[in-house]
């Protein structure tokens, strides 16, 4: 890897701001959303479509890759790149939050995590080094620091340890990562919901080094308002000049909001995983397709979009295959989806580097119905 990773800020709007991530393997606007492609597949989506979409960079799983097909196998064929035929950046994430969301029987101790597959029960090993290799193997471009993502609620004490042991393995992962030009090691910040610990653990961050710096332990159940709190403090603790990455967000006005407060980068699987279930999201608000009001509806689901979806099918034809569980339900609906979540990101962008977010954010606030539509 011959250029270096590189993030510039071009505007700002009030906390908000739009940058660029250079990557040997090409740029990522920001205010960016990762669509989230676990098992090495975006599913129901080619990755020339979710290109299609406006998508500079996705997300990849350490955790479900090291259990099938395996990092070494993955490596063995050229990396996670050519294995997917994506060519664009890949971010990975590093286990930990999938080990506590998924997998058995699990022993978490100052060395790691040892667990069982969820696929077939084989016992596995996850520490900041075995992370951090799995992820050289994969050749990901983004690497995340392993962390224990902290569950919530927690009291101040249970938050402190894990927030203390995650710093511990933030060191061991900087150290184990060593010097990857061209690739880029991300930092987790942990704090619960307790300010405190929220400055402790960016500081830590902070006198370790990294090349951007991820907010985590949030988008697990705190809900809008909790996230918001600790939004509106978090972000400007991370230092200004490196990508900040707010993890596993979210609802279309959930990415609204972090993008007010400062956020850079966001992944989610709501709009891949809500298209397979028949959600689609539009300017509008929520249409659930399954409903029996769209059986008969001649219109798109939204005149204003141009994906394939809107341009050439109309609602009762995605209700009928999706009542008809179609595999080009799937397709159509997370197409729809991932192409409205990259338009809403480049509204964001655009109105950013034009001064005028608030007028955005309220337009896209005065559009959208409560309920479904
Ligand atoms: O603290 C974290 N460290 C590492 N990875 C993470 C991933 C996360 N993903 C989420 N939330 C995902 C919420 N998502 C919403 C749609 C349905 C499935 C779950 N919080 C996270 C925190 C972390």
């Amino acid at each position: 890897m011959t250029k270096k990773f590189n993030f510039d800020v071009t505007a700002t709007d009030g906390r908000a701001r739009t940058g660029v991530i250079s990557t040997p393997r090409g740029e990522i606007r920001t205010p960016a959303f990762m669509p989230v492609g676990t098992a090495a597949t975006v599913k129901a989506m080619l990755p020339e479509s979710v290109r299609a979409t406006g998508a500079d960079i996705l997300l990849g799983n350490t955790y479900h890759l090291m259990l099938r097909p395996t990092a070494e196998r993955i490596a063995r064929l050229g990396g996670l790149h050519r294995f997917m035929n994506w060519d664009r950046p890949i971010l990975t994430d590093s286990g930990g939050f999938q080990v506590m969301s998924l997998a058995g029987l699990r022993k978490l101790t100052e060395e790691g995590v040892t667990f069982k597959s969820h696929i077939d029960g084989s016992r596995h090993a996850l520490t900041p080094e075995r992370s951090m290799e799995i992820q050289a193997l994969l050749g990901s471009d983004i690497v995340m620091a392993f962390d224990e993502c902290t569950p919530f609620p927690s009291d101040e004490a249970t938050a402190r340890r894990s927030m203390e042991l995650s710093m511990r393995w933030a060191r061991r992962s900087r150290e184990a990562f060593g010097d990857r030009p061209g690739h880029a090691l991300f930092g987790i910040q942990q704090g619960s919901v307790y300010r405190d610990q929220r400055q402790e653990s960016a500081d830590k961050l902070r006198e370790i080094g990294f090349d951007g710096y991820a907010i985590g332990g949030l988008a697990v159940g705190e809900g809008q308002a909790t996230m918001f709190e600790v939004l509106e403090y978090a972000p400007a603790m991370l230092p200004e000049d490196r990508p900040r990455y707010l993890m596993g967000v979210g609802k279309p006005d959930d990415i609204v909001g972090a993008v007010e407060r400062g956020i850079d980068m966001m992944d989610c699987v709501l709009p891949s995983r809500s298209g397979r279930t028949g959600q689609a999201f539009t300017r509008f608000g929520v249409v659930n397709i399954r409903n029996a009001r769209h059986q008969d509806d001649p219109r798109p689901l939204d005149e204003h979009c141009t994906c394939p979806a809107c341009r050439n099918y109309s609602r009762a034809y995605l209700h009928h295959v999706n009542r008809a569980q179609e595999i080009i339900a799937s397709m159509l609906l997370t197409w729809h989806n991932l192409h409205y979540f990259q338009e809403l990101m480049q509204g964001l962008r655009d109105a950013i580097a034009e001064g005028r977010l608030a007028a955005f954010v309220s337009d896209f606030h005065a559009r959208r119905a409560e309920g479904d539509i």
